[in-house]
């Protein structure tokens, strides 16, 4: 079948050299990754509460490409079974999700009950996955935060969020932490804090009017950062939680997700080479210093000025080292060049860093383009990426929670057709041959995580691109048909 499908990890066409699991250090982690919004379904089902998502794409669906939510979603609340089967055909270690909050905490703070049916929910994947040999990772927010805290103080913009955090990974230690030995407190907070607060394109939908997103309330040169501030602060409280009163019996380790994008500087000036090194500050720098440094980065100081809340020295103190290992998404590079600073009435995350960012230089992309128009082939970038880390960071414990990339959802052409995802094998080949020569260089990357196990609802693309390594016919029951790619994975992952 293997040979048949063409896929192999073998040299394919344009000559890239062969690579499988044997290639990588013995004990390296392989699995896949999602999130409970873009896969579950079952909004309104097993006494799951409302989160900001689930207003954010009932009240403004035209912020939403096809205009879809994630009510049924890829139905894994119904299908995981399913879903685990699909990981343990290819192979897979692993398999990293996240809990929906307000299906345990349906009211958002603890005072508002456990609810048991969400635990139950989340015992019965738990207890699957492990039945197959499939280790959980779980991320304790992708998000989906509750609506009843945003009406109630504001969510992520109140401080008041971060005992409503702690309580609320409390009840998952207690729940699941004899089984979960990897936990993630937050996926990405930059993207919650800038798609949310800055550009407004994502839940809750907070931005200055001149913003992308239109917004009727917000304000993009403060609330980024305000949130930004007390992602870091519930991250960083939780990790002492867990620490203290839980890491000795349970074993497990705590860490945090970041996103960056790689940059390389749109010509050889100085300003371009300046930009860029802007551009990783206020995208990955914004967290992983005050992760390593217990400060923002001093770019991000000196731009942002009274606007960048300040640390107190015990909240330094706690967010500085607060992980044991860093989760890592990386999709993508851009070229970075000066932009001037904006006319000092509209400020925003969106310009504060001074840096013009575009996948394309002289009409030249960077890389091939992907579905999503943010999304610019680069393997290359990948490597950079760690490497920098490894040199900016002390070389920190990186597991890779996403890579991926993404085709149209194009309804026109026929099943058999849409499961030849060449480009996505492509993707995959290059992008761990990129992976795999940073950690020849010292990178201290533990494991890789494919986004995505299945095609799921992109947020603000809805389900009009689909980056899964198995098919999702919205039109047939959610059926899962495993594309070329996860045929290649499998062979990849023979031991
Ligand atoms: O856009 C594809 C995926 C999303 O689907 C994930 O939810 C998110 O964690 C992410 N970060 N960067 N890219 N991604």
């Amino acid at each position: 079948v293997a040979v048949a499908s063409g896929a192999y990890a073998g040299y394919d066409a344009a000559g890239t050299p062969p690579i499988s699991r044997r290639s990588f250090p013995k004990g390296f982690v392989f699995g896949t990754s999602s999130s409970s919004y873009q896969y579950e379904g079952g909004a309104k089902e097993g006494g799951k509460g409302q989160s900001i998502w689930d207003t954010f794409t009932h009240q403004h669906p035209e912020k939403i490409a096809d205009r879809s939510n994630g009510d049924v979603a890829v139905d894994s609340y119904h299908l995981y079974k399913e879903d685990v089967q699909l990981m343990k055909d290819m192979g897979m270690d692993a398999y990293r999700f996240s809990i929906s909050w307000t299906r345990i905490l349906p009211n958002g703070s603890l005072s508002g009950g456990v609810n048991r049916e969400g635990v139950n929910y989340y015992n019965n994947l738990i207890n699957e996955l492990l039945s197959k040999g499939v280790q959980p990772y779980v991320t304790i927010f992708h998000w989906d935060s509750p609506q009843v805290l945003e009406d109630k103080y504001g969510g992520f913009l109140s401080h008041n969020i971060v005992n409503d955090f702690k309580d609320y990974a409390e009840v998952c230690f207690k729940e699941f932490g004899d089984r979960v030995k990897h936990w993630i407190t937050i996926n990405q907070p930059f993207t919650f804090a800038s798609g949310g607060y800055a550009s407004g394109t994502k839940a809750p939908g907070r931005c200055s009017p001149w913003e992308q997103g239109k917004c009727s309330v917000g304000d993009s040169g403060t609330e980024p950062y305000l949130v930004g501030h007390h992602e870091l602060l519930a991250h960083a409280e939780t990790v002492r939680l867990y620490k203290e009163k839980y890491q000795a019996t349970q074993k497990g380790k705590i860490g945090i997700t970041l996103v960056s994008h790689w940059f390389l500087p749109f010509s050889r000036s100085k300003s371009s080479n300046d930009a860029a090194k802007r551009a990783v500050d206020f995208m990955f720098g914004w967290f992983m210093d005050p992760l390593i440094r217990g400060d923002y980065p001093a770019s991000m100081k000196g731009l942002v000025g009274n606007r960048l809340p300040k640390f107190t020295k015990e909240q330094s103190d706690l967010v500085k080292g607060s992980f044991d290992f860093i989760g890592l998404n990386y999709y993508t590079t851009n070229y970075a060049d000066r932009l001037p600073p904006s006319n000092g009435l509209n400020t925003s995350y969106s310009t504060d860093s001074q840096a013009n960012l575009t996948g394309v230089r002289n009409g030249v992309p960077i890389g091939p383009r992907a579905a999503s128009p943010w999304l610019y082939i680069y393997p290359e970038g990948f490597r950079e990426l760690l490497l920098y880390i490894k040199q900016y960071y002390g070389n920190p414990a990186i597991y890779i929670t996403e890579n991926g990339v993404d085709e149209a959802n194009n309804k026109s052409i026929p099943l058999q057709e849409a499961l030849k995802d060449d480009t996505r094998v492509d993707f995959y080949h290059r992008h761990l041959l990129s992976m795999l020569r940073a950690i020849r260089e010292g990178a201290n990357v533990k494991g890789y995580f494919a986004w995505s196990l299945l095609d799921n609802f992109e947020w603000g693309n809805g389900f009009t691109v689909r980056f899964g390594l198995n098919f999702v016919d919205y039109n047939d029951g959610n059926k899962r048909y495993p594309k070329k790619s996860a045929h290649w994975f499998k062979e990849f992952l023979k031991k």
